[in-house]
């Protein structure tokens, strides 16, 4: 059993595949895994060491560290799914705020995990595909409105990633961190969800960096609002998922260091830095939570302390190049599983919806009512013109029915007249 499943946050290890050069380069592999809870940091295995190294006497950390579950390199999209978020719909579903975020240096596949690629699709599609599929199977009972908003911290500035908008102000408020001006873009079904990330993602900050060719330069939290109304009680709810793709951290001598570069690097470090403190605070059991450091962490504040159910996946390569990130990346993981949350309640009628969301949904709801009406008015006048035709198809048949009767009375006169025609000729 993972040995924090009652607690509501667990940390998930995944290590990816040597890529490219470091398949050729790559002289030993920094982390070994022991089982499916433990690894081996440095591990201090004589054929890991070059005899230069055993000469020396270089001390290998040979660090045991166990999360709540640890994925290798053979782990696909579908098996972290399984194990992180699905749990996590189920939970949304129930009245729960959930969040998941990767973290990890750049390269190391936090933006495959998420997103995945072309061929094998991330957790996010996978979690919208389950979470439509169980919305099928509630309909009967609550109705459910999805709504969407995907915004980017990029140098410290948030911006709104499908409108471009920013940057926006944050505020709080009893219910949370509130991103001034963001309203969720309502979703019907998996594919509107899919559009409206490609479209956010295009919007995203990305730069090749030494490490990685096609780097995210900024943290991106795509947001699944769902506003939920029990039909039979009326009982009304209001939570949300956040899923995080968090920028990778930033040695010196494995980025290009150009002026913007520069300053990208130094503000994603700030703000990981700042999600650093807030971890080592909250596992420390602190009173005071530095969570105004960084925009990053005043976001992530909900999900790290609050009401919430959270997954953090750390993204890990066991190339030796990546040794001193993949060491801090195992710190702040590690540090993370001590975090220890209280017991959680569902939200129920509470909202950190912006006013304008319901406006639009009642905007959109009159909209849909006053098309209904004028298709009402539609099938009236068919049907009043269709009793007009009946009423003369009616008149048409009362007045053939009198018609026949006089056409009968006639002929019965004229039958008649020719009886008494016959029997006078033959009286004559
Ligand atoms: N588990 C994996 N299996 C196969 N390839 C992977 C895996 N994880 C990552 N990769 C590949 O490694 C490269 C870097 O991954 P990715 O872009 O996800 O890194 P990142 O952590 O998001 O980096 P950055 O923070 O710079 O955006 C990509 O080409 C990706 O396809």
């Amino acid at each position: 059993m993972p040995k924090s499943e009652s607690n509501n946050l667990q940390v998930i290890l995944r290590m990816r595949p040597l890529l490219g050069k470091e398949l050729k380069l790559n002289k030993r592999n920094v982390i070994e895994i022991i089982d499916q809870n433990t690894i081996i940091f440095d591990p201090i295995h004589n054929e890991f060491c070059s005899k230069e190294e055993r000469f020396a006497g270089f001390a290998r950390k040979d660090l045991r560290l166990s999360f709540d579950r640890v994925f290798g390199k053979e782990a696909t999209n579908v098996d972290i799914f399984h194990y992180s978020l699905r749990p996590l719909i189920s939970s949304v579903l129930k009245g729960y705020n959930c969040c998941v975020f990767v973290y990890g240096v750049t390269g190391a596949g936090k933006t495959y995990t998420m997103l995945g690629s072309d061929t094998k699709r991330g957790v996010v599609y996978l979690a919208m595909e389950e979470l439509f599929r169980q919305i099928e199977t509630q309909r009967s009972h609550q109705s459910i409105d999805v709504g969407i908003s995907y915004v980017e911290v990029y140098n410290e500035q948030v911006i709104n990633l499908l409108t471009k908008d920013g940057p926006l102000k944050l505020r709080e408020d009893s219910n949370g961190v509130i991103i001034d001006g963001v309203i969720p873009q309502r979703i019907q079904n998996c594919d509107e969800m899919v559009t409206l990330l490609c479209i956010g993602n295009h919007n995203r900050s990305q730069h090749p960096t030494d490490a990685n060719y096609k780097s995210s330069r900024s943290h991106a939290i795509c947001q699944v609002h769902l506003a939920s109304t029990n039909k039979a009680s009326g009982l009304r709810r209001v939570v949300k998922l956040s899923m995080i793709d968090l920028a990778g951290s930033e040695r010196g001598s494995s980025s290009s260091y150009e002026e913007l570069r520069f300053k990208e690097g130094t503000s994603i470090n700030k703000s990981l830095l700042a999600l650093g403190n807030c971890i080592k605070k909250l596992a420390e059991g602190s009173k005071h939570i530095p969570y105004r450091d960084s925009n990053m962490t005043r976001i992530l504040k909900d999900s790290l302390s609050g009401n919430c159910k959270t997954v953090m996946i750390a993204n890990v390569s066991p190339a030796e190049r990546s040794y001193s990130e993949t060491y801090n990346t195992l710190l702040y993981a590690t540090r993370a599983t001590q975090i220890r949350k209280n017991a959680l309640s569902k939200t129920e009628l509470k909202t950190s919806f912006p006013k304008e969301y319901y406006v639009r949904n009642l905007v959109a709801k009159i909209s849909e009512t006053e098309e209904l009406r004028d298709q009402i008015k539609i099938l009236e006048n068919q049907v009043k013109s269709q009793a007009k035709v009946i009423e003369n198809f009616e008149k048409a048949q009362n007045g053939l029915v009198k018609l026949i009767k006089k056409i009968e009375t006639l002929k019965h006169k004229i039958d008649k007249s020719y009886h008494d025609l016959v029997s006078s000729r033959q009286r004559k």
